[in-house]
């Protein structure tokens, strides 16, 4: 069979518009929008936007928008793998090639829905983002632009807003959405009625994703063709858990029954106390086990739960280092990080440590941070193993352990921050402070100075000099034997 010629989705109409391509929203709302339709509970498609210039929509198109999705997990205490060709998309476009096109979208009464995942780097605002541009650089800047000719289009009618659902892994993302949206607004001299339309007639829901997708699975990919009978290039694997939290009422329910068609979908008032306890547990979790499994030389997440000191390392982080310091119920919690931790011990995914590794700096600012932080307040002592974890990293960015080369991805002022660091390191205890001094100084990173946290810098000098001296393995006993 050739993919080319597979048919796409029953002619739904378009309703939703959806910036971004990646395989997170293929894998997670594009799979709740499969599954509404196959019930009839929705009846509409997916007009997917790609978010930058460069993108997946030549190779989607080449397979008429539809692909193979595979879920592979526990489902109902089973371990279950199930595929099925995704056919919720029906039309994509480019607005860097085709900004008119975009431009239509607005007037497609029906599209009423706007879901986007492009990133935690997405959701910015540009001062140098025009209106007469076609395709703005950011996101935000597209959506104010689409946003502004709908409002012509319907000539402000205020049954014709958005429902905007971001799935992007930042606080209050649609919170920030909005605000770029107004920034935009300003910035471009929209007019106060449009303002006031998109106020009122709008609804920005701050949302929770949360299903593990990683990515392309290149590694098997022939196997899978082979079972399929086709070449699809968009394999998209996921597990089988899937929660979307999303802070809305019910109109918005009834725009989007997911939680009818069996999707874990919850419409709630408040999302925080949902994001606290994933982002801490499940990847907090994930950005500490990341240094120190791939130093001690472990590749996936499988792997590192399997093994039982780097396991008895993550568990002691979770159940002893993380949980504590959240406020919500203890035992929700521990409800909570033992689904994470089968999650974890799927073991039909591979879930690469190198590929959780990216941007690590603002991850470990963002999900594990606050865990030390506030640990550190109720203990007056430094929680080891989120410790060992920093020293970790301090080793993993300097891109080359153990006689191999670790490929970073960061921002290149992280980059730069760690090549200049490790340039003067001369193998002296002064020069591995300096390197500690100059990283845990770096505000831009951690919204604050980290040298000043009591005993902080020490414990890192002396876990990182461990790491260098005497191996990975060794930090992990030097730490058990600690308690
Ligand atoms: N993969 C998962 O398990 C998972 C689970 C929950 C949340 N997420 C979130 O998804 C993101 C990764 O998405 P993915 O797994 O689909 O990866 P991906 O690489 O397949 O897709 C990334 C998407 O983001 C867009 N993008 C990248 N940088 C952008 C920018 N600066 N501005 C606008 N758009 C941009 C790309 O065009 C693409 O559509 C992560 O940031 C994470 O927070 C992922
Ligand atoms: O997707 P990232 O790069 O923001 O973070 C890596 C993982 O922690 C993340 O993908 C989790 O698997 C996911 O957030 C689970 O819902």
């Amino acid at each position: 069979m050739n993919v080319a010629e597979w048919k796409k989705a029953p002619d739904h109409p378009v309703k939703v518009i959806q910036f971004g391509e990646g395989n997170f929203l293929r894998g997670f709302v594009d799979w709740m929008i499969h599954k509404m339709n196959e019930q009839n509970l929705f009846n509409g498609s997916v007009a997917v936007v790609q978010p930058l210039a460069k993108g997946l929509l030549p190779i989607l198109e080449s397979q008429n928008y539809t692909y193979t999705h595979y879920l592979k997990g526990i489902k109902n205490q089973e371990p279950v793998i199930e595929y099925y060709k995704n056919t919720a998309l029906s039309v994509g476009i480019n607005p860097y090639e085709d900004f008119e096109s975009y431009l239509s979208l607005a007037h497609i009464e029906t599209a009423s829905i706007i879901v986007s995942n492009t990133t935690e780097a997405g959701i910015v605002f540009d001062s140098k983002d025009q209106l007469d541009m076609e395709a703005s650089v950011t996101y935000p800047g597209k959506l104010t632009r689409l946003m502004y000719e709908r409002y012509e289009a319907f000539k402000g009618d205020p049954d014709k807003g958005y429902i905007v659902l971001p799935c992007e892994l930042i606080d209050n993302n649609a919170d920030r959405l909005k605000e770029a949206v107004m920034a935009y607004i300003d910035l471009w001299n929209l007019g106060e009625t449009f303002k006031t339309w998109v106020e009122k007639s709008n609804q920005f829901c701050n949302t929770l994703v949360d299903r593990i997708v990683p990515g392309y699975p290149k590694e098997n990919i022939k196997t899978i063709w082979e079972e399929l009978g086709y070449e699809d290039q968009l394999v998209v694997e996921s597990e089988q858990f899937n929660l979307w939290v999303i802070q809305g009422n019910d109109k918005v329910q009834q725009a989007f029954p997911a939680d009818e068609a069996g999707c874990q979908v919850l419409f709630v008032d408040d999302v925080t106390p949902y994001k606290v306890r994933k982002v801490r547990i499940l990847n907090g979790a994930h950005t500490t086990l990341v240094p120190v499994a791939y130093l001690y030389g472990i590749e996936t997440v499988l792997e590192s739960v399997e093994d039982p000191q780097i396991n008895q390392f993550l568990m002691k982080a979770i159940f002893d280092e993380i949980i504590p310091t959240l406020t919500l119920s203890k035992e929700a919690l521990e409800i909570y990080a033992a689904e994470v931790i089968l999650r974890f011990k799927n073991p039909f995914v591979k879930h690469y440590l190198m590929s959780i590794s990216l941007n690590s700096m603002s991850k470990y600012q963002t999900r594990v941070l606050p865990s030390l932080l506030a640990y550190f307040d109720q203990n007056s002592k430094l929680p080891k193993r989120l410790v060992a974890a920093l020293a970790s990293y301090m080793v993993f960015y300097r891109g080359e352990y153990a006689g191999k080369k670790i490929a970073i991805v960061d921002n290149e002022d992280i980059l730069k921050l760690y090549k200049d660091a490790w340039k003067q390191y001369d193998g002296s205890k002064t020069s591995l402070v300096d390197v500690v001094e100059a990283v845990l100084g770096y505000e831009p990173n951690w919204k604050g100075n980290l040298n000043h946290i009591p005993g902080l810098r020490d414990q890192v000098v002396n876990y990182v000099s461990i790491i260098l001296d005497e191996g990975m393995e060794n930090l992990i006993h030097a730490v058990e034997d600690e308690d």
